[in-house]
């Protein structure tokens, strides 16, 4: 799903509007119906008592205006605050507030115009409250009345429900200025990119987004850098095996893990990538580490180094179809040199992670020897200390960016909406995955992964998406059965064939 900028959306609104053709009004009442829709299904009418709806006077105002009506069909007791900060009033909005005074006058919906703080009612605890102050069209940052009501609304203990953006946040730069901090967002058409990042939360909540129709075809003409990894872009990915394929057509993977006390992250990895199914895995490891990886993982090979305890040299590199090197390494000297020396000598993607990344930040001329179309899978310190400090995740998005453009790699920056940055510099930003997988060894699962996808001759940009889909899925699937507290990077591993089954069926 591409992620389009607020300028952007407001073309496809106006696209959409001149030629489905539209009335503009009417674009409203379907953007509020699918609003309505997903909220009576979330909040069923028995669950509160009632639901106040918070208007601006701009066309998220007049949006907050057809839900209030909409929500009083469906039975709902309904109450509308409309504030009254500007007399800038959009038409939609006017249009919206005449039917409602109609159902006001029918004693259906009370409707009262707030001007400051001091005329905020007092909501009862059952009340949920519906954010419909302030959308898209933000255009400075909220201070004065607005920003003493939106204090006084996050004071309250009620659950409040953002339509298409909290108010108070900008959804193309860092916001700054009062906010509201709402528990769920329903955003049209698709997420903004503001609300993926994790300084956001806070007034996001949980967001989702449905279409409210927008014209596709003009969506998919839009040029933007923002995508959102949705079950569509991975099924057109997913490759289902040939009935006469055999394990010489899945590729033999590489992996090069581990060092004394922390085989761990090699057996994670090593298990990872054979259920991400490649056809044979050899795994390089220290003296220390060849009876633990022969026993913990006997469908893997094991190549053994010289030295007892670190990674120091390896041999036959040519052989194998996919490398993927870092998983619990060290950082020892003749570690890294062994590193630079198989940079220099590799000529094919590979996959980075961990003490890899981490002798790569304390080496930094060494990234031109990246080979081009590796992937690289920092987690934010490891980020940091490769290509150094950001001030928010606008600037580190836009350095992830300009990083992969830079060397011709595949970033892959992990956390809670893990985004793959290409060398093209465009970006996108994973849908799964939960808490439960801030947990250690889980991204040294996402390393085999990586590395049995590559094997099977997905291509590099395939092998992230799809990666970081599956990984975060196996967690999902994961989490329900076993609570997020108790999910470990081994039940990833034990749950990605289950993913792996869901993932057909999509
Ligand atoms: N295609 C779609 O997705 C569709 C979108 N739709 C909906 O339209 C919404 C966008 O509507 P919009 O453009 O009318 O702007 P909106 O957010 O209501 O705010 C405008 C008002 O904000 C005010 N204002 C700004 N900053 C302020 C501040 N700091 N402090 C105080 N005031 C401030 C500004 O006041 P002014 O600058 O005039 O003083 C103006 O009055 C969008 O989010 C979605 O809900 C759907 O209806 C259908 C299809
Ligand atoms: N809150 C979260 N939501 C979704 N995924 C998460 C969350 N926290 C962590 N993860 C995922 O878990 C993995 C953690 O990786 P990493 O920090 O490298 O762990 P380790 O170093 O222990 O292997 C990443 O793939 C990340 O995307
Ligand atoms: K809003």
């Amino acid at each position: 799903m591409k992620i389009l900028s607020t300028t952007q959306t407001r073309e496809a609104d106006a696209y959409t509007i001149a030629h489905e053709p539209i009335l503009s009004i009417d674009l409203m009442e379907r953007a509020s119906r699918t609003f309505t829709s997903w909220f009576v299904k979330k909040f069923p009418k028995s669950t509160f008592e009632m639901v106040s709806v918070i208007c601006g006077k701009g066309n998220n105002g007049g949006d907050g205006l057809a839900i209030a009506r909409l929500l009083e069909e469906r039975g709902y007791d309904v109450a509308v605050f409309i504030l009254n900060l500007t007399d800038n009033e959009t038409e939609d909005f006017k249009t919206n507030l005449e039917r409602v005074r109609q159902l006001q006058d029918l004693n259906k919906v009370v409707i009262k115009e707030v001007s400051s703080v001091e005329e905020m009612p007092v909501f009862g605890g059952d009340e949920i409250l519906i954010d419909a102050m302030l959308g898209s069209g933000l255009n400075r940052p909220i201070t004065g009345a607005l920003a003493d009501i939106l204090h006084f609304l996050n004071e309250c203990e009620n659950t409040v429900v953002a339509v298409d953006v909290p108010t108070g946040v900008f959804t193309d730069m860092p916001t700054v200025g009062a906010c509201i901090e709402a528990d769920y967002t329903f955003a049209f058409e698709f997420p903004k990119l503001a609300f993926l990042f994790p300084e956001n939360f806070h007034y996001v909540g949980d967001f989702v987004c449905a279409s409210i129709g927008l014209d596709q075809k003009y969506i998919a003409s839009v040029d933007s850098p923002y995508y959102y990894i949705t079950s569509d872009i991975v099924k057109r990915i997913y490759k289902r095996r040939d009935k006469f394929a055999h394990k010489g057509v899945f590729g033999h993977a590489l992996l090069i893990m581990g060092s004394y006390g922390k085989m761990g992250a090699a057996i994670l990895a090593t298990r990872a990538c054979l259920r991400a199914g490649v056809g044979l895995v050899t795994v390089h490891v220290p003296i220390c580490g060849y009876e633990v990886m022969q026993t913990a993982v006997p469908e893997a090979m094991v190549s053994l180094d010289e030295d007892r305890f670190i990674f120091t040299k390896v041999y036959d590199l040519p052989k194998y179809s996919t490398i993927a090197i870092g998983c619990g390494l060290s950082t020892k000297n003749r570690t890294r040199n062994a590193l630079c020396y198989m940079l220099k000598h590799l000529n094919r993607p590979t996959v980075l992670d961990a003490d890899a990344l981490n002798i790569l930040g304390q080496s930094p001329d060494w990234f031109e020897y990246i080979p081009k179309g590796s992937i690289l899978t920092p987690h934010p310190k490891e980020f940091e200390r490769m290509f150094g400090k950001v001030y928010d995740n606008f600037e580190r998005n836009e350095l992830q960016r300009r990083k992969a453009q830079e060397f011709g790699v595949y970033i892959i920056l992990k956390g809670a909406n893990t985004c793959v940055a290409t060398p093209e510099g465009v970006c996108y930003f994973n849908s799964t995955g939960n808490p439960g997988m801030g947990t250690a060894g889980s991204g040294d699962v996402l390393t085999g992964i990586l590395a049995g996808l590559l094997s099977q001759e997905y291509d590099p940009l395939e092998a992230c998406i799809l990666g970081v889909y599956i990984h975060g899925l196996a967690g999902d699937i994961a989490a329900e059965v076993e609570s997020e507290e108790s999910l470990t990077a081994g039940d990833l591993v034990n749950y990605l064939g289950k993913a792996f089954l869901k993932l057909r069926k999509l």
